[in-house]
């Protein structure tokens, strides 16, 4: 691939490959905008078919991080970092320390938490070597564990987007697809569970899906199938790209409302939900409650804090409806639109000088 076209075309600031041979380290950290502040995001370890398909999964993660943090309002940019690698099998100690020494060297550019393959376990490791680490153990006065806030505001704004399909939030009895039933679904689950929605759950982890059938009385399916469950609400909580070309037509639901990040294979998949009349809560504006979650600890991290900024999702979605009804634009278009005023907003207003101690002249 030509990275560095790809980092012009969407004002990309850095991407550092980190390896280290005899833990197995191959890493790489991407940093896509930090006008807002430090970039801040997950680490996903997973097995990926060739490294130019990790370094674009790095790229487009942290893309979505820049429109995430904007979105959620905080004062925090977008980054992200994938290891290669099979998080079953392939980690240790020695590879999340050497990684930790990576981000240190960063000098709090990026800050790291919790993605698909890492844990609270994990980032304690990290945090041996470096502090730009959050959702480590509640032990050290952190927040833990980000999938249980995430599940939140995704509940949250699953309600918002059924009142826009349906004319009210409430879920009794509502048919919700969800793929995927890991750390963050699983809660979820639970919520619309204890709501009286009926829940039909796929995974390629079978114990995964047995939990969800167990606990909440979920009906499970292939996870070929679940695009073709007939269903009020499809709820992506997988990997990315599951709303494509091949999928859109399969699917029945009226909402597309769930956890996974790059839900849309294309921005283009967007304009063909708002023509087809299914209601799409943007992947990044509704899966904001870990990142939320977690940036409460850069103030000292105060749970009641953190979960009455999780519970505005819910007014969040149904504000990017209202701006893609009064601007007649998909809902993935009005989400951007309201992330990049922010940005440009923000950067204006930041733009005036301000002193520091480079420039006090009594010092020369
Ligand atoms: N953990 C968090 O707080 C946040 C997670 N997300 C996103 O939400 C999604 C889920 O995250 P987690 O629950 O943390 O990850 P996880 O790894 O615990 O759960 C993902 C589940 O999806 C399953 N899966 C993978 N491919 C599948 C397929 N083709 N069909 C069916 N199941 C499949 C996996 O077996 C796993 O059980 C990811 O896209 C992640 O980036 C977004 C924001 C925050
Ligand atoms: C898991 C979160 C804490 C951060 C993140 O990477 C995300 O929201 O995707």
């Amino acid at each position: 691939m030509e990275l560095f076209k790809y980092m012009e075309q969407d004002e990309y600031e850095q991407v550092v490959f980190c390896q280290d041979k005899d833990s197995g380290l191959k890493a790489i950290i991407a940093i896509h905008d930090t006008t807002l502040g430090p970039a801040l995001g997950g680490t996903r370890m997973w097995t990926y078919a060739s490294e130019e398909d990790a370094v674009i999964d790095a790229l487009r993660l942290s893309k979505g991080m820049t429109y995430k943090n904007a979105a959620a309002g905080l004062n925090l940019g977008g980054g992200k970092t994938v290891i290669i690698g099979d998080p079953k099998k392939d980690k240790n100690e020695a590879m999340l320390r050497a990684f930790g020494r990576y981000i240190q060297g960063l000098n709090g550019r990026y800050i790291t938490a919790e993605d698909v393959g890492t844990t609270v376990e994990d980032m304690d490791t990290i945090y041996q070597e470096t502090n730009y680490v959050t959702g480590i153990s509640q032990a050290f006065g952190s927040s833990g564990n980000p999938s249980p806030a995430t599940a939140y505001g995704v509940y949250r704004g699953m309600k918002a987007a059924a009142k826009e399909a349906f004319g009210t939030d409430n879920l009794e009895g509502r048919v919700v697809a969800v793929q995927g039933v890991g750390n963050v679904a699983y809660h979820l689950c639970r919520h619309l569970h204890e709501e009286g929605a009926q829940l039909v759950v796929t995974d390629i982890d079978q114990d995964a899906v047995q939990r969800a059938v167990d606990d909440f009385e979920a009906k499970a399916v292939d996870p070929n199938d679940i695009y073709d469950v007939d269903c009020d609400i499809y709820a992506p909580c997988a990997l990315g790209a599951s709303v494509n070309d091949d999928t859109i037509s399969r699917l029945s639901a009226s909402v597309i409302a769930g956890s996974a990040n790059n839900q849309l294979a294309e921005s283009r998949h967007g304009d063909i939900l708002y023509e087809k009349g299914i209601v799409y809560a943007p992947d990044y504006v509704i899966n904001a409650g870990g990142v939320i979650n977690v940036a409460d600890e850069l103030y000292g991290y105060n749970r009641e804090r953190a979960m009455k900024k999780i519970e505005t999702i819910y007014d969040k979605i149904a504000k990017v409806f209202e701006i893609s009804k009064r601007d007649d634009i998909p809902t993935n278009v009005a989400a951007d639109r309201m992330a990049e005023e922010r940005i440009s907003s923000i950067h204006h207003a930041r733009s005036t000088f301000l002193q520091n101690e480079h420039h006090v002249i009594s010092r020369r």
